[in-house]
């Protein structure tokens, strides 16, 4: 194993720290998550923007237009668990019912998906869509190390994009979204609604209380949104090619 390796990661404390949703002990792969990710960020500056707001807030939306118009990958933590579903990984069954109950995977998973699509995309300009969802997400993306171009730089998010929606609407558009989701049903929305309320809305007040959240009120249409993306996403609109 490479010890200088670009990504260093350190869970703190995994066992304690978990969310009050998770909770039963799962199962998921030991490896460490620095083993699979030597080679990235290396020499590159990434900037990363962390999209958050309730189930159906419209943040995948929203970040499809982002991607178009201002140049950044958009990782979405919950496509990529449902990748791995899919992919038929040892920690496949795990994920699907961690999903089926809207409850939040162990970051260990969550954290490995990120980075190994952070390296695959080539890019250095993050979206990064329904993460961190908990404390224990926040904390063990906040033991990411970069380590150049400064040494031992934290991976800390420019700023975090908030999609304010109130949940009569956010459960309208999800029952309307049919994508086949097993999560898209009302017993697992009104779980999902829990969690963010009682996990989510702390790490976004935690951010907050740094000045880094720029709250977007998302019922509105959908263009009328994006004009006010636009806006916050304008310092980067000299870096599209
Ligand atoms: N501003 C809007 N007005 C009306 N409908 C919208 C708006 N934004 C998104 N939608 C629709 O609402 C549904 C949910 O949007 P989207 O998938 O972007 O939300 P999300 O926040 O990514 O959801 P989740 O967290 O559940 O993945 C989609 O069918 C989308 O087309
Ligand atoms: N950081 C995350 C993000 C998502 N999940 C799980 O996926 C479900 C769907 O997420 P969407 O963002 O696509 O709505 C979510 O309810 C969680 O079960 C997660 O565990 N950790």
């Amino acid at each position: 194993m490479i010890l200088d390796t670009d990504f260093v990661i350190q869970l703190v404390c995994m066992g304690t720290m978990l969310d009050a949703t998770v909770d039963v002990p799962v199962p998921v792969e030991t490896s460490k998550l620095q083993d699979a990710d030597e080679s990235f960020p290396g020499d590159k500056k990434i900037t990363v923007v962390f999209v958050l707001g309730g189930p159906g807030s419209g943040k995948g939306t929203q970040c499809a237009n982002i991607v178009q118009h201002f140049g950044f990958t958009h990782l979405s933590a919950g496509d990529l668990l449902r990748a791995e579903i899919k992919s038929g990984s040892e920690n496949g069954t795990m994920i699907q019912n961690m999903i089926k109950e809207g409850k939040i995977v162990p970051s260990e998973v969550t954290i490995k998906l990120l980075q190994r699509a952070m390296r695959e995309s080539g890019n250095d300009k993050f979206l990064i869509d329904g993460f961190p969802r908990n404390e224990e997400n926040r904390a063990a993306f906040e033991e990411v190390i970069q380590t150049s171009p400064v040494p031992q730089t934290k991976i800390e998010p420019e700023f975090v994009l908030f999609f304010d929606c109130s949940e009569e609407e956010m459960q309208q558009r999800i029952l309307g979204r049919n994508q086949g989701r097993e999560d898209d049903n009302i017993e697992t929305i009104r779980k999902r609604f829990k969690v963010f309320m009682e996990s989510s809305l702390p790490v976004i007040e935690y951010y907050n209380s740094k000045g880094k959240v720029r709250k977007i009120d998302a019922g509105k249409p959908i263009e009328e949104v994006f004009e006010d993306v636009k806006e916050i996403f304008s310092p980067y609109s000299a870096q599209v090619a």
